[in-house]
């Protein structure tokens, strides 16, 4: 396993771009599977993520190639059904969690899909019901296999239908619109997420013929049509990094630019951060963090101490809590991080714990966290990163931290961050892989 061994204390300075959004790609690339017509799709981050998945749909038959960087084109106008039955196809699709959205596709174009538990983060319970749920309702066969923790779904002909969702899940919005844009009559999600991963996996199906309506509400109507042709398509930067950028510029008294942010699409990240008392400047699509002396953390207007919670888009996304967190420990003021969607999310306080951070662990979705103020610097320490997300957050605080850390298991981090340690080192930071 790859470790991070990184000396702290060094300000950064200068332009970073973000990648392309890793949760985007990940339905986008599944979608090509929808039409046997070329697909070209262009920010595709080189990520551990999306190379397994590109892997996958390789393995399958779909013919990629490499069009230029970050750009791939996809045709699957050869899928391999039997490839799915294989025991390296079981492994490679474990391994990741949006491998689940190529259900969809295969079920609306071919009438069947295999899949086994989908890998991912370990950040607690991740139960896939509102999927099979959804493809259910659209008239597909569902079965179980629990010895082998195998999903199979068949179906002659999908119909439309309405439904609402147990829960907003992402990943399952996707996978049930892949599968009405191709059944017959409309079919009606309500309850749908409505992230801009949705929003934009929306747009590109209409420029592919669908008839997808509602795009960016929590109610989707889909008026099914017999097939899908090719298109181009631009992923959006990755609003989780551009988070991650801004907590870890406050934190450690950086001076950099994010460039070409979309900063229409980053919902309430912005005034989050400006929350958590960090200045930041929209400068055209540009966010320019200045160098922070300090940051003191906004009470709410009563005076109560500040909570962060997580919600279903336009809510604050699960995916920065770990990020508000470490940035909070060298705050002035108090929050509180409540975690709502996963249970296993916050463990990581430990380690920060053992750097100095003042931290009350509540229960396993809730810390209160007091900051310091950036007098208190925290200490380096070893660690191993558990998931993505704690894993960015870790390396935020060993890069504001005193003397020399150490994160082992940084495969965490490269599953969702882009050659990290070398575009951070072009700004100043000091990370070595080993
Ligand atoms: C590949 C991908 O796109 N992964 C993202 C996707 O995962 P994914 O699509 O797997 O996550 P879901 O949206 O399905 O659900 C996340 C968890 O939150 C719970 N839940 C969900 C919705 C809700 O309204 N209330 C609630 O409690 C679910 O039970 C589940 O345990 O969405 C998550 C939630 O934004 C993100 O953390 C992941 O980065
Ligand atoms: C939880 C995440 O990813 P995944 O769903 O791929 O595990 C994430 O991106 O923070």
């Amino acid at each position: 396993m790859a470790s991070f061994v990184i000396e702290g204390g060094h300000r950064l300075q200068g332009d970073i771009v973000p990648q392309g959004a890793k949760n985007e790609a990940l339905q986008i690339i599944c979608a090509t599977l929808l039409t046997s017509e070329e697909v070209k799709i262009y920010n595709i981050p080189d990520i551990l993520d999306v190379n397994n998945l590109i892997q996958l749909l390789r393995d399958m038959g779909v013919t990629v190639q490499h069009i230029g960087v970050n750009a791939y084109s996809f045709k699957a106008d050869n899928v391999n059904l039997d490839y799915l039955h294989c025991e390296d196809f079981l492994r490679r699709s474990a391994s990741l969690r949006g491998s689940v959205m190529i259900v969809g596709p295969l079920v609306a174009r071919f009438g069947m899909a295999v899949i086994p538990k989908p890998g991912g983060d370990k950040i607690g319970r991740r139960r896939l019901d509102t999927h099979f749920i959804g493809i259910q309702k659209l008239g597909a066969d569902f079965t179980y296999y629990p010895e082998q923790q195998l999903y199979e779904i068949t179906a002659r002909e999908l119909k439309g239908a309405y439904m609402l969702l147990d829960e907003a899940s992402v990943t399952g919005t996707a996978n049930i619109l892949m599968a009405a844009v191709l059944a017959k009559g409309t079919t009606t999600i309500y309850n749908a997420a409505c992230e801009p991963y949705l929003q934009q996996l929306s747009k590109m199906l209409n420029k592919m013929g669908a008839k997808i309506s509602g795009i960016g509400s929590n109610l989707l109507t889909v008026e099914g049509v017999e097939s899908l042709e090719g298109c181009s398509h631009t992923i959006l930067p990755d609003m989780i990094e551009v988070g991650s950028f801004i907590g870890m510029a406050a934190m450690t008294g950086s001076d950099i630019r994010i460039k070409n942010v979309s900063y229409n699409d980053l919902g309430i990240i912005p005034d989050s951060f400006r929350r958590l008392g960090i200045t930041l400047n929209q400068e055209g699509d540009d966010i320019h963090v200045p160098h922070h002396d300090y940051y003191e953390i906004e009470t709410f207007i009563d005076g109560s101490i500040m909570t962060f919670a997580d919600a279903p888009w336009p809510g604050l996304t699960p995916d920065l809590l770990s990020v508000f967190l470490v940035v909070a420990t060298q705050a002035k003021g108090s929050v509180l991080i409540h975690q709502k969607m996963f249970e296993s999310r916050l463990f990581f306080v430990d380690k920060l714990i053992d750097m100095g951070a003042q931290i009350i662990l509540c229960d396993p979705h809730r810390a209160a966290v007091i900051g310091q103020g950036k007098s208190h610097t925290l200490r380096a320490a070893t660690m191993v990163s558990p998931d993505i997300r704690a894993g960015i957050a870790l390396l935020i605080a060993a890069m504001s931290a005193d003397g020399i850390s150490t994160i082992h298991n940084i495969d965490q981090i490269d599953r969702g961050y882009q050659d990290i340690d070398k575009r951070l080192n072009k700004l100043g930071a000091r990370i070595t892989r080993l």
